[in-house]
C-alpha cells in the first residue's frame, strides 16, 4: 500500500526520536495504521545529522517552509520549536492542505485558536499530543477517553525538567544550577531553560489541557504562573516535616464564576500518589463527574519518550485523514462552535488552601494577633508549626509556620499585608499554595 509521507521539520532531540523509532518500528506501526508511515523528506539546521539519523533515503534540506509547500507531502511535524519559524511552518503547511503534527506547546498555547480556525477551514488536522506531558498520551484521553464527564479539574506535574531539579536537588543535596544542566545534557530542557523553570512551560500545557476540559479557547495570557528558582529550603523541609511535598503544580478548575488556570510551588499531601511522582515523570490528575478522579503517569520529557506521542499522531493521522472532517475529533474536544466564554479568574479570586511561613518574636500574644487577622479575612488554620528560626543563634524571632483551610487568595493577600505591618514580624511572609488533590 502507498505510505503515507511525513515531512521531518527540526532534527534535534524529538525529531531525532522520532526518526529513530519510525524506522526501528516501522512494521509495527504500519500494521497499526494500514499503511507505512514513512519520512520522505527532512529539514535541518545541521544537514550531516540529519542525514546520519533519517538515512539516506530521506531527501534532507535545508527550507522547513520547502517542505511545507511540497506536493509530496502529507503530513508535516513541527519539531522545530518558538513561535516564529514554527509558527509560518504550520500556517503554511495548514494553507497546502496538509495534516500537521507538532509538539510545541508554546506556539498551541499562544496561537492555537488561529491555528485551529485555519486548520478547520482547510479540512486538515492539527494533532499535538506531544506538546503536553511528553510521552503521557493525555491529550487523547482529555479529548476522547472522558468525553462522557464534566470535569472539575486537571492538576499535573507537567514539567519534567523543574519536577528532576526538585527531586534531584532533595534526594541528593545537589546544586540547583548543576540540576539543570544535567537536564539540559539528558535533552529534557526548553531551548530557554528560563520557560521551565519560571513555570512558563507548565502554564503552556496547562492551558491547552484547561482548553480540551473545559471547552474554551487557548488563552496562555491570563494564565498565572510562577517557578521553582524563588523555592527556598526551609519551606521544602518545613513542608516534609508536616506531611506535604512540593511539586511545580499546574491547576486548572471549573468555578461558578469562571475557571481557574494556574501554575506555582505547590504542596501536596505526601501520602498522595502524585506527590510521589519524581524525577521527570509527569502525572496528570482529572476528576471527572462520573468517572471520578483518574491519573497519567509516565516521562514527560526526552527523545523517543516524545517521539512516542508524534508517531501516535501521525497514526492516528493516518487512519483518520479520509474521514469526512465534519466527523472528526474536535481540535480541542468540543464541537469549534461550541466553546464557551468563561473567563479565566485572575489570581485573587482562586480558592485554595495556603502554607505560609512568618519569622515572629517569640512573644506573648503575637500568634493570637495573627490569628485573629486572618479571621478578620476568613482564613481558619488547619496546622501551625513553630521552630527556632536559626538554632545556632537564639534573635528571640521563631519561624511560625501555618498552613490554612480553603481561602480565596485576595483575603490570603490582605492578612498577610497586615501581618507583615506587625511590628513583632520580621521582613516578607513566604506564601505557597496548598492542594489536598482528594478525589
Ligand atoms: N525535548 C523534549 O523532551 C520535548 C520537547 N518538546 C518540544 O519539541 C520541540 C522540539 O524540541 P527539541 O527537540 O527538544 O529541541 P531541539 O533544540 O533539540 O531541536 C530543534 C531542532 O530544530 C532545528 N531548527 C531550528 N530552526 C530550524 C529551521 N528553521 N529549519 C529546520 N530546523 C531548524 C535546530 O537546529 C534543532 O536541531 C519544541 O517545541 C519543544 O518544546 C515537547 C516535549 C518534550
Ligand atoms: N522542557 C519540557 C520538555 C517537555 O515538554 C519539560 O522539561 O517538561
Ligand atoms: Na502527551
Amino acid at each position: 500500500m502507498k505510505p503515507i509521507y511525513v515531512g521531518l521539520c527540526g532534527v534535534g532531540t524529538v525529531g531525532g526520536g522520532t526518526a529513530t523509532v519510525l524506522k526501528r518500528n516501522a512494521e509495527e506501526i504500519a500494521r497499526r495504521a494500514g499503511r507505512p508511515i514513512t519520512v520522505k523528506m527532512a529539514a535541518s539546521r545541521d544537514l550531516a545529522r540529519a542525514r546520519e539519523v533519517c538515512g539516506s533515503d530521506v531527501e534532507i534540506i535545508d527550507d522547513a517552509l520547502a517542505i511545507a509547500r511540497h506536493p509530496d507531502i502529507d503530513i508535516v511535524v513541527e519539531l522545530i520549536g518558538g513561535t516564529t519559524v514554527a509558527k509560518d511552518l504550520v500556517l503554511t503547511a495548514i494553507e497546502h492542505g496538509k495534516h500537521v503534527v507538532t509538539a510545541n506547546k508554546k506556539l498551541i498555547a499562544e496561537y492555537g485558536n488561529e491555528i485551529f480556525a485555519r486548520a478547520q477551514e482547510k479540512g486538515v488536522i492539527v494533532a499535538f499530543e506531544a506538546a503536553v506531558a511528553g510521552g503521557i498520551p493525555v491529550i487523547k484521553a482529555l479529548r476522547e477517553g472522558l468525553t462522557a464527564n464534566r470535569i472539575e479539574w486537571v492538576a499535573g506535574i507537567i514539567n519534567g525538567t523543574s519536577n528532576f531539579i526538585l527531586t534531584e536537588m532533595r534526594d541528593k543535596g545537589a546544586a540547583f544550577a548543576d540540576v539543570l544542566a544535567e537536564a539540559q545534557r539528558l535533552g529534557y530542557a526548553e531551548a530557554d531553560p528560563t520557560f521551565d523553570i519560571e513555570g512558563h512551560d507548565a502554564a503552556h500545557k496547562l492551558t491547552i489541557m484547561s482548553a480540551i476540559a473545559f471547552g474554551i479557547p487557548v488563552q496562555f495570557d491570563k494564565a498565572y504562573l510562577e517557578g521553582i528558582s524563588k523555592l527556598q529550603a526551609a519551606d521544602i523541609k518545613y513542608a516534609q516535616e508536616l506531611g506535604y511535598r512540593i511539586k511545580l503544580l499546574g491547576v486548572t478548575r471549573r468555578r461558578d464564576t469562571g475557571i481557574e488556570l494556574r501554575v506555582a510551588p505547590t504542596l501536596i499531601p505526601a501520602k498522595r500518589l502524585i506527590a510521589n511522582v519524581d524525577g521527570v515523570m509527569n502525572a496528570v490528575l482529572v476528576k471527572g463527574d462520573a468517572v471520578g478522579a483518574t491519573m497519567y503517569y509516565g516521562p514527560g520529557a526526552g527523545a523517543e519518550p516524545t517521539a512516542s506521542s508524534v508517531i501516535a499522531d501521525l497514526v492516528d493521522i493516518t487512519r483518520l485523514h479520509t474521514a469526512d472532517p465534519e466527523h472528526r475529533v474536535p481540535h480541542l474536544a468540543f464541537q469549534p462552535s461550541q466553546l464557551a466564554d468563561l473567563p479565566i479568574l485572575p489570581i485573587g479570586e482562586v480558592e485554595s488552601c495556603y502554607y505560609l511561613r512568618l519569622n515572629a518574636r517569640d512573644q506573648t500574644g503575637v500568634l493570637a494577633d495573627v490569628t485573629r487577622i486572618l479571621a478578620d479575612q476568613q482564613i481558619s488554620v488547619d496546622a501551625m508549626l513553630q521552630r527556632p528560626n536559626d538554632a545556632t543563634s537564639d534573635d528571640g524571632h521563631d519561624d511560625v509556620v501555618i498552613i490554612t483551610h480553603l481561602a480565596i487568595e485576595k483575603n490570603v493577600d490582605a492578612a498577610l499585608a497586615k501581618i507583615e505591618a506587625l511590628d513583632t514580624i520580621n521582613g516578607k511572609i513566604v506564601k505557597l499554595r496548598l492542594e489536598h488533590l482528594n478525589g
